[in-house]
């Protein structure tokens, strides 16, 4: 039976602070990196959760160590090998980083996950992968499943690469580029969004030691040792907006703790889009601390870089006193669902009235009604339901779980954020 979650409704303003676990895309990076690496690695304060586990597992079928001490993941490199199975159940960054690991194996690695993940786009890293001279079987769908043949080595040198559906496929180049014979010199063919993740890619390759230069279409990376160091998890900033716009639809407090004084992360941009909203956002001592006003001021912006902060950005917007207008982000069509759709769908459901644009949304909030809103199996969308919930009585989320791909106890952290309890991670 599908389980049903009844959002808490909230009509005074929130005030907590809350402490998240680490990053899904820096936990996924790090693992690539330290088992691509001259040596083992320590991760300190991985995330845990249906991505990053598979991440791991993913790896450790190609032949990587990867011990758990309660606390950290000790990574150390082994031979790469098939023949493995990797599921990458409905995870991105597995589907895009770990092919061109196993280009690196000696045997058959097979990649393949839940019905969604078979319909997410892939074909621009398939066909870098061949013109690097990497054979690949996958009936031309050029999606999951499909068989990556390695022989241990990867030629490597000058692509021009199709990342217009996802960045990700410019970063599971970038990550494995200087384990390849010549390395790459990667040019874009077209369009990237969600350009803070590259950026992402690019600072921790050059943390490892890695020589990455931007070139004019693109980014070279020379062949060379990666190196293997211990790397603290910063919390995940993208899990963060949800608890942010608490404060803002209820015109409430919200700090969240340890918030990084510099990052690459997209959720970054949170205090300025926020602020846009009418958020009083500031650093304190304790992290960053975001006050909502009186009202909810509607968001006109390009999402472009910083797509996946989307579905609770939206869910805000059917909130404010106008209409909002979020451009820039048809790739989010790919995501764990077409998350223009979904939106549409949800928001429509409470009230609002919504245009699809071919690459985003029109939201026009509407008199709110309550409505059962289904998750899609999207962990952001259960966000957005969440914070739609706290604003409009009798919002109901359907299979609330789908969270466990990056926030396993987002349902107990956001009822403790009502009571004002503190959720923590062991420090
Ligand atoms: O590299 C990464 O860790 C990610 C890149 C982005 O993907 P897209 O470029 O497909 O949007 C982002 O949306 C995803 O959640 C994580
Ligand atoms: C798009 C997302 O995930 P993935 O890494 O599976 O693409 C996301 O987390 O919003």
């Amino acid at each position: 039976m599908t389980e049903i979650w009844t959002t808490p409704h909230r009509s005074t303003p929130v005030d907590a602070v809350v402490r998240l676990p680490g990053s899904k895309s820096i936990t996924a990076r790090a693992l690539v990196l330290a088992a691509l690496a001259d040596g083992p690695s320590r991760i300190v304060r991985p995330l845990r959760a249906r991505d990053t586990d598979l991440m791991a597992a993913g790896l450790r079928a190609l032949g990587v160590g990867i011990e758990d001490d309660g606390a950290d993941w000790l990574v150390t490199p082994g031979r790469l090998r098939g023949p493995a199975q990797v599921d990458a159940g409905l995870a991105g960054t597995v589907l895009r980083f770990l092919p061109p690991v196993a280009a690196l194996a000696h045997g058959p690695v097979t990649v393949d996950g839940d019905p969604r993940l078979r319909e997410r786009p892939n074909a621009g890293l398939l066909a870098a992968l061949r013109a690097l001279g990497v054979e690949i079987e996958d009936g031309g769908r050029g999606r999951a499943p499909f068989t990556v043949h390695g022989t241990g080595a990867v030629v490597g040198g000058a692509i021009s690469v199709d990342a217009s559906e996802t960045s990700q496929i410019v970063s599971g180049l970038l990550l494995a580029a200087a384990r390849f014979e010549q390395g790459v010199d990667l040019a874009l063919a077209g369009g990237l969004p969600s350009m803070p993740h590259v950026e992402m890619t690019v600072t921790t390759l050059r943390e490892h030691g890695v020589d990455v230069v931007a070139t004019p279409r693109g980014w070279r990376v020379s062949p060379g040792p990666i190196a293997a160091l211990e790397r603290v998890i910063e919390p995940d900033l993208s899990n963060a907006a949800p608890f942010l716009a608490a404060a803002l639809v209820t015109g409430g407090r919200v700090t969240v703790r340890d918030w990084p004084e510099v990052t690459t992360q997209p959720g970054a941009q949170l205090d300025r889009l926020l602020a846009e909203m009418g958020a009083t956002v500031e650093r304190t001592d304790d992290g960053l601390r975001v006050t909502g006003g009186a009202v909810v001021r509607p968001l006109v912006a390009d999402l472009h870089e910083v797509g996946e902060l989307t579905p609770v950005l939206a869910a805000v917007c059917a909130l404010a006193d106008g209409t909002s207008r979020l451009t820039g982000i048809g790739h989010l069509r790919g995501h764990e669902t077409d998350r223009l759709q979904a939106l549409d769908e949800v928001l429509s459901a409470v009230g609002a009235r919504v245009e699809q644009l071919p690459d985003g949304l029109v939201i026009e909030p509407g008199p709110r009604r309550p409505a059962r809103l289904d998750s899609y199996a999207d962990h952001r969308m259960v966000h957005a339901g969440a914070v739609l919930g706290l604003a409009i009585e009798g919002v109901e989320v359907s299979d609330p779980g789908a969270v466990s791909k990056t926030l396993p106890d987002f349902v107990e952290r956001w009822n403790g954020l009502l009571v004002g309890v503190e959720h923590g991670v062991a420090r």
